[in-house]
């Protein structure tokens, strides 16, 4: 492996920067002094959410102009591409929206990496990928055989990069996260979704009475409380993660993917009983079917992180999830941006 040093390090840009995790991700290359470019079109993300001393371009993915002149104007040497849409149940009722957004738009983006030389991608993949669970926990062998379009939209993108490996040498690292959860600890970012349909931000916005009720989603599961099991991996950790695949292909590494879990899973009714247990409260639930296209559960073998990338969960407790959602939602900002 090359040694990788402040004169050999480029412009990144990164896609869906002003997103939830993106955003987290900015916050910490930024601190490790990378300089860093934005491209978000702001569907989901948030101006507010991009640090100063970053660039946020606010544009289009399938901008083929506006995205040939971001390289032209800033020469990345690699790309974290983040851009997508992101929610299963949505996918199973609007699976244009998905592959339009996470397959063809970032058609454009690699058309400009191949034009421009730049030949580094770390790709925001997902444990949706996998499907229904053959073995848990799951590894990176796992056949591949999504139940959503989303799990599908991703898996195309996969096999895009790959093909263009192939044709171009662009390597690629695709981190295949299990499910993001928590917030940055100190409170000033986090995630802000409209509208918002993940387990953790939705038990907490009961809570806050900004919904009626949280609904769990189906308790005839075949696991042992009847509910989903999801490996909730923290959005810090997930950006280490990013910072140590960067450095992973400038040091001349191999395309790989990874998994990026903490090796635990937990049911839905155990993240509610922790967020009750961190805040004092009692969370006001109603019980529905299932939702369409959720797997029953989905644990990380983490293993391969490790040993590739150096890389480790260390926020493995939920605890520390719910508290720091629960501090981005009651600090300053009350758990939303302003624009
Ligand atoms: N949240 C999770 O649990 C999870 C798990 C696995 C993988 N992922 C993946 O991680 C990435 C980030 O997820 P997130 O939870 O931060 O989602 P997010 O919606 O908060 O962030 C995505 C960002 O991309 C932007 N965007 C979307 N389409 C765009 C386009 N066409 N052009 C420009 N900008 C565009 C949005 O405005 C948003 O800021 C996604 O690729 C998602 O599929 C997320
Ligand atoms: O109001 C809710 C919200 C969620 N759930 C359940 O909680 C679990 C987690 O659901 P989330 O919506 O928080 O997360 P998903 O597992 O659907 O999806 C997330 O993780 C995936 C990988 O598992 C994807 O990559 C995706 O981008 C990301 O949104 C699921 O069993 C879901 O049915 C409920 O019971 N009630």
């Amino acid at each position: 492996m090359q040694e990788v040093t402040e004169s050999t390090k480029g412009p990144i840009l990164v896609t869906g920067g002003a997103g939830y995790i993106g955003s987290h991700t900015v916050k910490h290359l930024l601190a490790q002094g990378e300089q860093l470019v934005v491209l978000d079109n702001l569907s989901m993300g948030h101006a507010e959410a991009v640090p100063e001393g970053v660039t946020l371009v606010e544009g289009e993915l399938m901008d083929a102009v506006l995205v040939d002149w971001l390289f032209t104007e800033y020469k990345p040497e690699a790309v974290l591409h983040f851009a997508a849409s992101a929610f299963v149940g949505e996918s199973v009722d609007e699976p244009l929206k998905y592959y339009k957004n996470n397959v063809v738009a970032p058609l454009t983006l690699l058309d400009a990496m191949k034009k421009h030389g730049t030949l580094r991608i770390v790709f925001s993949s997902t444990c949706a990928t996998y499907g229904n669970p053959q073995f848990v926990p799951m590894d990176e062998s796992h056949p591949q055989v999504p139940v959503n379009p989303y799990g599908a939209s991703k898996l195309m993108l996969e096999r895009v990069i790959q093909d263009c490996e192939v044709a171009w040498g662009v390597k690629s690292v695709f981190l295949r996260y299990f499910n993001a959860s928590g917030c940055d600890f100190e409170g000033m970012i986090g995630e802000d979704h409209e509208p918002e349909s993940h387990l953790i931000p939705r038990i907490l916005m009961a809570l806050r009475g900004e919904i009626e009720s949280m609904t769990i989603f189906g308790t005839d599961y075949p696991t042992a409380d009847g509910t989903c099991i999801r490996d909730y991996i923290h959005v810090n950790d997930l950006a280490s993660a990013h910072a140590l695949a960067l450095n992973y292909l400038r040091g001349g590494g191999e395309s790989t993917a990874v998994n990026l879990g903490t090796g635990r899973g937990f049911s839905v009714k155990e993240i509610i009983a922790t967020a009750e247990s961190v805040t004092g409260l009692k969370v006001p639930v109603t019980f529905g079917p299932r939702r369409a296209g959720d797997p029953p559960e989905l644990v990380a073998n983490p293993a391969k992180a490790k040993s590739v990338l150096g890389w480790e969960a260390q926020i493995k407790d939920p605890r520390q999830h719910v508290e720091s959602a629960w501090k981005w939602m009651t600090g300053p900002k009350g758990g939303r941006y302003s624009k």
